[in-house]
């Protein structure tokens, strides 16, 4: 058995840090994520004005319930959607001219739905080049609160960002969502608002905030959801191995838990417990249809460990994911007939015929889920490299190191006896 110690969730960290940005007085995060988003994070706080100081094992930030301290910024957001979306909006609380950049795939992905409920709220948000995409600017001076329509089809990030602006504008917030793509994500802002003192009253797609400003707190952040998929996939394609990742439990806020829900659809043995998760391969591993609107960053996971079903899976309702750090459908899909696996692809859809991979070199796309998703078909497939292995640094820079730990304890758990015709490929994937 594989106990795995996973880095902090990269979503409660981002939120972690606003929120006590915000708060009235200093916040301690214990068991922060560490990794290039998280970091931008950390470093666009630090931009705007405020204090963020560490130990091994905690971030403390002092809060401002005032806004930034800074007068002027030029934040910098990387790659980090959650950074890009969210500091505007934080931003928007303060008296001062504050610009934000980033990468060029975040300079691509769009934000306008955010940008037009923010302008709705009187908050002066220019755009420098392509209307709704970075780089932009906030001259801000207080949001006053009010009422405002949302169309979160593309991203629940720009409800994430009205939400945790709410209690900061002079009279609260009143925002009627028309579509939302990821929900668990808005039941993480939520519960985190809870646990910084304020309580969002929801009435289906409408949500009160009210006033008054945030609680500093003492905050554990769970291990990342998304990542734990990488290590309970790897349990699910090597019969008779089994991974417990401590900390993902029963209560956890994560909905990415959920796809070891999928797992267990297939044939995987699944324990969620009140401390801990676990996943067992059995050997069997079944196709299926699953819808995974609310769960899509764990899509390339399942599409890399597809092949080695017994029949088609098929992921629906998945068209947000052509817009994150590459167009992972097509990633997918092109990495997956690199291998020599039968694959198509719909607007929103792909569907994954069973095969046998052959060992090729992965096109990464800068995308640190496709790297990490096609490591755990490298499990079971010799002659598998990648383009770009660093680019895990986005959430998990020390992944090729733990993965290849996990690796080698299957190994020497399937070595010798009958190990390795079940057991994974002899050979670690190159990076
Ligand atoms: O709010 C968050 O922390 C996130 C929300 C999701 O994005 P979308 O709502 O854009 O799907 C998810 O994909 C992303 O990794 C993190
Ligand atoms: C989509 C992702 O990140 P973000 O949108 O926060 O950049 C991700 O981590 O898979």
């Amino acid at each position: 058995m594989a106990l795995v110690d996973l880095p902090g969730s990269k979503s409660l960290t981002a939120r972690a840090l606003f929120l006590a940005a915000a708060a009235d007085g200093v916040t301690t995060l214990v068991r922060p994520l560490r990794s290039d988003d998280t970091e931008g994070f950390a470093e666009g706080l630090a931009r705007l004005g405020y204090r963020v100081g560490r130990t091994p094992d905690t971030w403390q930030v002092d809060g401002r319930p005032d806004g930034p301290p800074a007068g002027a910024a030029d934040v910098y957001c990387r790659d980090g959607a959650t950074t890009a979306r969210f500091l505007p909006a934080l931003a928007a609380t303060g008296h001062g001219t504050y610009r934000f950049d980033a990468s060029p795939q975040m300079r691509r992905r769009p934000l306008l739905p955010l940008t037009r409920a923010l302008r709705d709220l009187g908050v002066d948000l220019r755009h420098e080049d392509r209307e709704g995409h970075h780089p932009l600017t906030v001259r801000a001076n207080g949001v006053e609160g009010g009422k405002v329509t949302l169309d979160a089809g593309q991203s629940s990030q720009y409800l994430t960002a009205l939400l945790l602006l709410g209690p900061l504008t002079r009279t609260g917030l009143h925002i009627e969502v028309t579509d939302l793509v990821s929900a668990p994500y808005v039941g993480i802002t939520l519960a985190m608002m809870r646990a910084f003192g304020v309580e969002v009253e929801r009435e289906g797609d409408v949500f009160r905030v009210p006033p008054g400003g945030y609680r500093a707190t003492t905050y554990p952040i769970e291990p990342d959801a998304s990542t734990a998929s990488y290590f309970f996939a790897a349990a699910a394609v090597t019969p008779g191995a089994e991974v417990t990742v401590p900390g993902l439990s029963e209560g956890a806020l994560q909905g990415d838990l959920g796809f070891v829900e999928v797992l267990r659809r297939m044939g995987a043995e699944v324990t969620v417990a009140a401390d801990r998760t676990t996943v067992r391969g059995t050997g069997t591993l079944r196709g299926l249809t699953v819808a995974m609107r609310d769960v899509s960053d764990t899509m390339p996971t399942l599409a890399a460990v597809a092949p080695f079903a017994d029949g088609p899976v098929r992921i629906e309702d998945v068209a947000n994911t052509r817009v994150k750090e590459c167009d992972r459908l097509e990633a997918c899909a092109e990495n997956l007939r690199r291998l020599g696996i039968d694959v198509a692809t719909g607007p929103d859809w792909i569907e994954i015929r069973p095969g046998r991979p052959s060992g090729a070199e992965i096109r990464s796309h800068g995308d640190h889920r496709i790297v990490m998703s096609f490591a755990v078909t490298g499990l079971r497939t010799p002659g598998i490299s990648f383009d770009d292995p660093g680019c895990v640094r986005k959430t998990f820079p020390g992944f090729h190191e733990a993965f290849a730990a996990l690796r080698a304890s299957f190994v020497a758990r399937a070595d010798p006896p009958g190990g390795a015709a079940s057991g994974p490929a002899d050979e670690e994937p190159g990076r």
